[in-house]
Order: structure tokens, then sequence, then C-alpha cells
């Protein structure tokens, strides 16, 4: 059984159609990517997958639970990066992670292997204990992707998880989500325009334009099926067939 299956998801804002019949499969302890242009439907695909968002039609799949039909039991399971996700400036990143450990947990114990996991994951050193708003942007990135982390998803949604990063937090906080899945067998869907970020993470990735999915393998691939060089490359002849077609 794959951990989520995402079955032929549409979704429309008003009178534009943003998803057209979105499909794919995520195995237990894999990395997958959702590479796209602009507006090509990559967030409202992860916002659905959280449940934050309903489909029109389709439904997901996420360990035998319907997103659709059992969302609260599925959103137990999820934990989301959102791509503007922003930390309590007026907070510590120490208490910024210790308030989220205590609405996920009710438990003391777990609540402080949460923090303990989170203060690993975000790696700021002493600077843990100063208040956020002094931090740079990568700081905050960084804690908000331990807060993410921290409480052990069995799957972990990440919206372009280094946008805007320099390369020096890019790498921290690519290395940490290779860490967290070699250390929890968990899976990661997330989306990005990294085209080397999607090289080194994913073990698969799926292209997307105009809200379908143009083709879906692993970066190698994807490089042989369009006699590309590297994966840029790739993307780029995939998404000028599949814009022409759409
Ligand atoms: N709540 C909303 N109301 C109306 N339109 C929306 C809403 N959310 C998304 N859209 C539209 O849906 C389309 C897809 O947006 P989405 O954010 O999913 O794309 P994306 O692939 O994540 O883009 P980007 O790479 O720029 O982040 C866009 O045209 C966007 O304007």
């Amino acid at each position: 059984m794959p951990a989520v299956e995402v079955k032929d998801v549409w979704r429309s804002f008003g009178k534009k159609t943003v998803l057209r019949g979105v499909s794919f499969e995520v195995e237990e302890g894999e990395v997958f990517g959702l590479l796209g242009p602009n507006g090509a439907g990559k967030t409202t695909t992860l916002r659905i997958i959280t449940g934050i968002l309903k489909p029109d039609k389709g439904d997901i799949i996420v360990y035998g639970k319907s997103v659709v039909r059992e969302r609260e039991e599925v959103r137990r399971m999820i934990s989301y990066l959102p791509e503007e996700s922003d930390v309590y400036l007026r907070l510590t990143g120490y208490e910024n992670l210790k308030f989220f450990a205590m609405i996920y947990f009710d438990d003391p114990k777990e609540r402080e292997e949460a923090i303990e996991e989170g203060i690993k994951i975000a790696n700021l050193g002493d600077a843990i204990h100063n208040l956020t708003k002094t931090y740079s942007k990568g700081m905050r990135r960084r804690l908000a992707l331990a807060r993410t982390l921290m409480v052990r998803p069995k799957l972990a949604i990440l919206d372009e998880p280094t946008s805007g990063l320099d390369v020096y937090s890019s790498i921290k906080v690519r290395d940490s989500i290779k860490e967290f899945v070699k250390k929890t067998g968990a899976s990661v869907i997330l989306s990005s325009h990294n085209m080397l970020e999607v090289e080194y993470l994913c073990d698969r990735v799926a292209f997307i334009v105009n809200g379908k999915i143009i083709t879906i393998g692993s970066p190698e691939e994807l490089k042989r099926e369009f006699n590309a060089k590297n994966l840029e490359e790739a993307f780029v002849k995939a998404t000028e067939v599949g814009e022409g077609a759409a």
C-alpha cells in the first residue's frame, strides 16, 4: 500500500479551474517533489492533501485514510510547512517550539521529546533562547521546519522549504529533511523551484503544468525521458510540451 494516493483531484476557484485531475502516489520513506511554473497548482495540491482545502472532486488517501471523509485522523499523521510560515516574533525560538509541542501533545514526556528534537533540527545553538525577531530569515525558516518535523509526522508536506534562503541556510534545511527521512522513515511531499534541491532531495518528481501532471519519474528517468543534460533542461522541455498542449 502506498503511503499517499492522490486520486483524480479537481479544484476550481470561481470560474478558474486550477487542478485538473491530479493523481500520483508516494511510497513510505519516499521524498516526492512537485515541480512546476508559477501558478501551476503546487500549493493548491499541497493544501488539499493537508485537508485545509477541499477538492471539488477526487480524494487523497493517507495511510489508508481518506482526507475527505476522515480528515481528523489524517491530520494527526500530517505536518505542514506553508510557504509563508512565520514564527511568533515575541517568543524565543525555544518558546516557539514549546508552544507548538503543547498544542500537539498532551503527554508531558512526548512534549519534552518533541522540543528536544526541535532544538536539534533547528540547530541554532544558543540563539534558540533569543527572541525570534532578532533572527535572520534563514534562522526563522529553520525554526519553522523544526516545528514541522519535531512532531514526527508520518507525512511531512513542505511548501518551498528553502525559498528565499541563501546557500548556507538552504543546505542546512535540506540536510535536516534528509536526516528526518532517514531517522523516521516518514514520507515527504515538497514543492520547489530549485532543481538542484530537487535532484539532491527527491526520489521521484512530478512536473505539473496548468493543474495537470505532465510526467513523473526519478530525476535520472526524467533526464533520460527528455534527453536532457540536467533536470532544468528536462523541466523546460517537459513544460513547453505541457503548456502547448494545455
Ligand atoms: N484561494 C484562492 N482563490 C482564488 N484563486 C486562487 C486561490 N489559491 C490559488 N489560486 C489560484 O490558483 C492558481 C494556482 O495557485 P498555486 O498557489 O496552487 O500555484 P503554485 O504552483 O503553488 O504557484 P507558485 O509557484 O507561484 O507558488 C493561481 O492562478 C492562483 O492565483
